[in-house]
């Protein structure tokens, strides 16, 4: 079997299309700009990349792009009296903090600090208590991008075994949430797993959110299995010259795909679609933040 590629970067591409769609709306009959936020604290080179990323699809889509640079050496008295001012600003309807932050800062308490309506990356306490009783929320943008794509393959979850390997807070157990809401039979998998290849094999849908390149081999893949790879990982790749480097996930690619039925790449799978979910979860806070309708399909 060789497995069908699902293309996260056209998929992505298709959800921005339809946040442009309602944006445009927006503006034509309410005269509202949704406009996000995003602040980054340090110097960290690949988070630089992510932050410019969005920066440039939030304006792409017509929305407003605020970006705030802070040194490392931000106090959190600082942060948080920035947080203060966009939880303030009408004109901010999501906030961003790029994770992980500089050692000092409290990333917990930070996260709090953002006002849940706000909060488009789903981390507030509030909204992942909403999100664990089936209550409405902001949605974390990866797995939420993960769990359309996986509705997009096979239409209805529901019965489904599915194995998410990792727990954390960002990917893990958020991921675990919503495929448990779409009515799969979930388990959660971590570093402390016995027997991880025999968990695995066990999965009609298997995610990958481990931080490990290619550590999950084809022969842990049961034969048909859709798997959803979210690892990001830089390797060296000395085959393409001196110093090169390639992103790999934390799936080993051509071995899986040999057995998966369905499988994302790395890039082009996950990646682009949290970015997307992002400008989703961004429209759906202005829309809330108005009283309008939110779009439908955008959210789970
Ligand atoms: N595509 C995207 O948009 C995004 C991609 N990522 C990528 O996803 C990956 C995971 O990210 P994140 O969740 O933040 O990572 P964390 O480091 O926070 O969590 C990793 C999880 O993997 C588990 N783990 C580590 N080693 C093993 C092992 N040998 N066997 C089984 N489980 C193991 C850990 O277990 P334990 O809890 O026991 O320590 C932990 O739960 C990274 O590659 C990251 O770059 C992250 C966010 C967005
Ligand atoms: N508050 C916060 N929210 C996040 O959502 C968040 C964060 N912090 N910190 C870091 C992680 C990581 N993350 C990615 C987003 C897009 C790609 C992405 O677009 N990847 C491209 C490749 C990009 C490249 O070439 O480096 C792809 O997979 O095709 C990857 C990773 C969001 N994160
Ligand atoms: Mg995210």
């Amino acid at each position: 079997m060789t497995a069908t590629i699902i293309d996260g970067k056209a998929f992505a591409a298709k959800v921005r299309e339809q946040v442009a769609g309602h944006v445009s709306r927006l503006k034509e009959e309410h005269g509202i700009t949704p406009g996000l936020a995003v602040v980054l604290v340090g110097e960290d080179p690949a988070s630089q990349v992510y932050v410019r990323s969005k920066g440039k699809q939030t304006v792409e889509v017509g929305m407003n792009s605020y970006e705030h640079k802070l040194d490392a050496e931000t106090s959190e008295a600082d942060l948080l009296a920035l947080i203060d001012q966009l939880n303030n600003d009408p004109s901010v309807h999501g906030i961003l903090v790029q994770l992980p932050l500089p050692e000092h800062l409290d990333s917990d308490l930070v996260i709090n600090a953002i006002d849940p309506a706000k909060d488009v990356d789903g981390f507030h306490i509030s909204n992942v208590g909403l999100l664990g009783t089936g209550q409405k929320s902001m949605v974390p943008c990866t797995p939420l991008g993960c769990l359309m794509m996986l509705r997009d393959h096979h239409g209805s979850l529901s019965g489904m075994n599915a194995v998410v390997v990792g727990r954390s807070n960002i990917v893990g157990k958020p991921m675990a949430q919503l495929l448990l809401g779409d009515s799969c039979t979930v388990t959660i998998a971590h570093s402390r797993t016995k027997d991880l290849a025999e968990v695995v094999r066990r999965a009609d849908i298997v995610v990958a959110a481990v931080g490990r390149p290619e550590m999950v081999p084809g022969d842990w893949i049961k034969e048909g299995a859709t798997v959803i790879d979210v690892g990001i990982n830089r390797i060296d790749a000395p085959e393409k010259g001196e110093g090169k480097t390639r992103l790999v996930g934390d799936v080993h690619f051509e071995s899986a795909a040999k057995v998966a039925g369905a499988i994302t790449p790395v890039p082009g799978g996950v990646g682009p679609m949290t970015i997307a979910c992002l400008l989703a979860n961004t429209v759906t806070a202005c829309c809330r933040a108005n009283g309008l309708a939110e779009p439908q399909g955008l959210t789970a």
